[in-house]
């Protein structure tokens, strides 16, 4: 329970720093306000004193301007004041060296898919006693480059002819047109090396050199199906680049760029702005009951899909004890349970009776796999909450907890499973934007509600 309780503790730091950053952004944003409202306060020389005293009480009130004040506006998040471009250390490496600065770029805030740049902040306001959400934003986040991008990361599906003919054409282009740093897997720089038309890539080869890579990538390009996005976002245990996805599988959930017009879509990718969904991944603890020693805890797995808590091969019921936060939300007796992001709401969470939920809306979703009980619905919880699930100690098997469909690992009686929502999103680029982008999914990747139009002829009122 103390090795919980650490855990738990974590989650709640890595919280309350993300809340401090949202608390420092907004404090700067009110005191620039404030002083452009002392500014022109002291420009009217002739303004009464109600004038001034009304003035004043909108301070905390007014709407902030449109994107043209500063860096960043008051409304966006400039990536370069967040990512810092020194390679850590005394020695750079000679070849991640070659890379020079990683684009900064802006992401503003459209309202109803506009996207002139406004953007209005999410808050429930109270004013003269009636609570309202009238500023609610849309959220259709725009991804606009400041300086221009340089590096590209290619991920691409293993074992696929067409995926690897592809993937050298477009190195090729992206050096030769655009003067585009590459980067790819080790393994693929060995399979472009054997390549008559291979350019030179860069690779890295250690662990260290690969947790670097967000400070070095400005884009990353995914050639193959949802898998590859998945592997993608594996890469990456803190902040994501932008992922481009080019569909080259059978589904193509989150791939939505057609491969064949990577040109054209590379441009207005590389010239900006495009729409961006910001996919919420899962940060995933497992604690050991065994681990009594609080300073051995298992590193975090970020997940963008879900984590899936099953039976594995044993053949008698899962037995998990769920909490929400502090408080208890069930006990799930049957093949398991799936803790899913919205994007993986179409994934595993939608075979086993879960809602398809728009990504960009902040929830968790809490799906039974085959729960032994007729009243078990599924669960849609806020963003912010922490989920545990516990295996009990009178539980009669183990469980087995996978990720994003990948990595098995066995939960025996008293280990449990933290999730919280982690605070670094996988931005993909959208083709159209992020609400056209999913419905098309829906209609064209899982034929939804697709049925003949009924005829006008026959029975009628
Ligand atoms: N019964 C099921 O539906 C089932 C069972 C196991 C795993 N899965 C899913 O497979 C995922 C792993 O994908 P993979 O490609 O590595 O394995 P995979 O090759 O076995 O493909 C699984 C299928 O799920 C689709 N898929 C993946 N993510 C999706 C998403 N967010 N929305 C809609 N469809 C999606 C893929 O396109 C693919 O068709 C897991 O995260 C899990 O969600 C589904
Ligand atoms: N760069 C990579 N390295 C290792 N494995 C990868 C890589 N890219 C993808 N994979 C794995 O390959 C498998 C298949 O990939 P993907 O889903 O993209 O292709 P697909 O199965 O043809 O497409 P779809 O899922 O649309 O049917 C997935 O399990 C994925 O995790």
């Amino acid at each position: 329970m103390r090795t919980v309780a650490k855990a738990l503790r974590q989650v709640a730091e890595g919280k309350a720093a993300a809340q401090a950053e949202a608390a420092e952004w907004k404090r700067k944003y009110e005191l620039e306000t404030a002083q452009k409202q002392q500014t022109r306060i002291k420009d009217c020389g002739t303004c009464t004193d109600d004038n001034l005293g009304k003035m004043t009480s909108q301070l905390s009130l007014e709407a902030p301007a449109s994107d043209q004040t500063g860096c960043c506006g008051n409304h966006g998040i400039c990536s370069h004041e967040v990512l810092q471009d020194e390679v850590p250390g005394p020695n750079p490496r000679p070849s991640l060296s070659m890379v020079g600065r990683k684009a900064s770029f802006r992401l503003s805030w459209g309202c109803n898919g506009n996207k002139n740049g406004q953007h209005k902040h999410d808050f429930v306001s109270f004013e003269k006693g009636d609570i309202t959400t009238a500023e609610r934003s849309s959220k259709q986040i725009l991804l606009k480059w400041e300086s221009r991008p340089q590096t590209v990361l290619f991920i691409t599906k293993p074992n696929s002819n067409s995926v690897r003919v592809l993937c050298a054409e477009m190195v090729r282009w992206l050096k030769e047109h655009k003067n585009i740093n590459v980067f790819v897997e080790p393994w693929v720089s060995k399979e472009l090396l054997t390549d008559d038309s291979n350019h030179t890539v860069q690779t890295w080869d250690n662990d260290d050199d690969k947790k670097m890579l967000h400070k070095k990538v400005d884009l990353i390009v995914t050639l193959g199906g949802d898998g590859t996005v998945l592997w993608a976002a594996s890469l990456f245990k803190g902040p994501v680049p932008p992922v481009v996805a080019f569909a080259m599988g059978s589904l193509g959930f989150m791939t939505p760029f057609p491969s064949e017009q990577y040109r054209g879509c590379l441009d207005n990718v590389l010239k900006g702005p495009f729409s961006i969904t910001l996919r919420n991944r899962l940060q995933c603890h497992v604690i050991r009951d065994a681990a009594k020693d609080e300073i051995v805890t298992e590193e975090p797995i970020l997940v963008l899909n879900e984590v899936t808590i099953d039976r594995g091969i044993s053949s008698y019921l899962t037995y998990l004890e769920c909490y929400c936060d502090s408080s208890f939300v069930t006990c799930v007796q049957g093949d398991g349970l799936i803790i899913s992001t919205t994007s993986g709401s179409t994934a595993y969470s939608l075979a086993a009776g879960g809602s398809m939920v728009h990504p960009q809306v902040p929830g968790i979703l809490f799906t039974p796999i085959c729960p032994h009980s007729l009243s078990f619905r599924p669960l849609i919880l806020p963003e912010y909450v922490t989920l545990r699930i516990q295996v009990p100690y009178n539980s009669r098997g183990h469980a087995w907890a996978s990720f994003d469909g990948k990595d098995r690992k066995q939960l025996a009686p008293g280990d449990a499973l933290i999730c919280s929502i982690s605070p670094w999103p996988v931005p993909t680029a959208c083709l159209v934007d992020s609400t056209t982008d999913f419905l098309r999914s829906i209609h064209e990747g899982l034929h939804w509600n697709l049925r003949k139009t009924q005829t006008l002829d026959g029975p009628r009122d």
